[in-house]
């Protein structure tokens, strides 16, 4: 994407509408405020890093934006669809153009690396076909091959996933992601249970297909390296409240101190 439009996206003056836009969002846990009325938009194409310190509700909101955990109260919109008002079967549907990826990835670890990128296709397929990598149709196992070799694994395709290092199976989960085909990604602190290194080399990954596919990406991190270096934009929560709100560009390493010291 050109360095105007991406600008105009996180400033949001471009003409896309936004793909998630969130009102109002509260979530208490028996009577315990955690989330005290979220407001923000995310536009098409962004890259967007949540950070806030431990407790501050940030993996709460990524799961109430995918109804993994019920809001209390507010509205969120995310792809041109009013969340809470979603049956059962819509629902499935919303979520499978939502690719999750998690801090422990939740691959099958008995099955290979393509089994279970060929897993990604499920919101297209059902039954085993959709399971196992060799009754798969051709096609199928086509794409999932062209996901793995996307981030750099097609060579350990029919390799078991647990006998795989960590920085590989999230790459493994990722190549999942891709093959959902997702409109956005929703990534909840993807490199926190690796080393430094195969925790950067995954965000590397992640953030240049991201940008690649132009997919909206919204991130947890931790690390304030990886915020200023893979976000347009930067959304702080602190206290169940996003007490900041900007573009990545206009935001320097002191502003963002405070959310990474406490
Ligand atoms: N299912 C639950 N039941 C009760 N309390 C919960 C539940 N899930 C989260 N909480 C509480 O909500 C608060 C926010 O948790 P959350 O995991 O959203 O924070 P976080 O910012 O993602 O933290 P971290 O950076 O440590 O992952 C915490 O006090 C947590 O104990």
């Amino acid at each position: 994407m050109n360095a105007p439009l991406r600008q105009a996206i996180v400033t949001g003056s471009a003409q896309a509408g936004p793909v998630v836009s969130v009102s109002g969002l509260a979530k208490d846990f028996n009577g315990n405020p955690v989330l005290r009325g979220l407001d923000f938009a995310v536009a098409a194409g962004v890259a967007t890093a949540l950070i806030g310190a431990n407790g501050s509700g940030k993996s709460t909101a990524l799961k109430c934006l995918i109804r993994l955990v019920e809001p209390s109260a507010g509205r969120v919109e995310m792809l041109g669809q009013h969340v809470a008002g979603l049956g059962a079967r819509d629902l499935r549907r919303f979520r499978s153009q939502v690719g999750v990826v998690w801090q422990k990835h939740n691959l099958v670890p008995r099955l290979s690396a393509l089994s279970n990128v060929v897993h990604g296709v499920q919101a297209r397929m059902a039954g085993p076909r959709a399971w196992f990598q060799s009754l798969a149709p051709e096609t199928v196992r086509e794409e999932a091959l062209a996901c793995l070799a996307r981030v750099g694994l097609e060579a350990k395709a029919l390799q078991r996933v647990d006998s795989l290092s960590g920085g590989q199976q999230q790459r493994v989960a990722i190549a999942r992601v891709l093959m959902q085909r997702p409109a956005i990604v929703l990534a909840d602190e993807p490199d926190a249970s690796l080393d430094p290194q195969s925790g950067e080399e995954v965000m590397r990954l992640l953030s240049g297909l991201a940008r690649q596919d132009g997919l909206t990406l919204l991130f947890i991190s931790h690390r304030m390296e990886h915020t200023l270096e893979f976000s347009d934009r930067i959304l702080g929560l602190q206290g169940g409240r996003i007490v900041m709100d900007r573009a990545t560009a206009s935001t320097d390493a002191a502003q963002l101190r405070r959310f990474f010291e406490e």
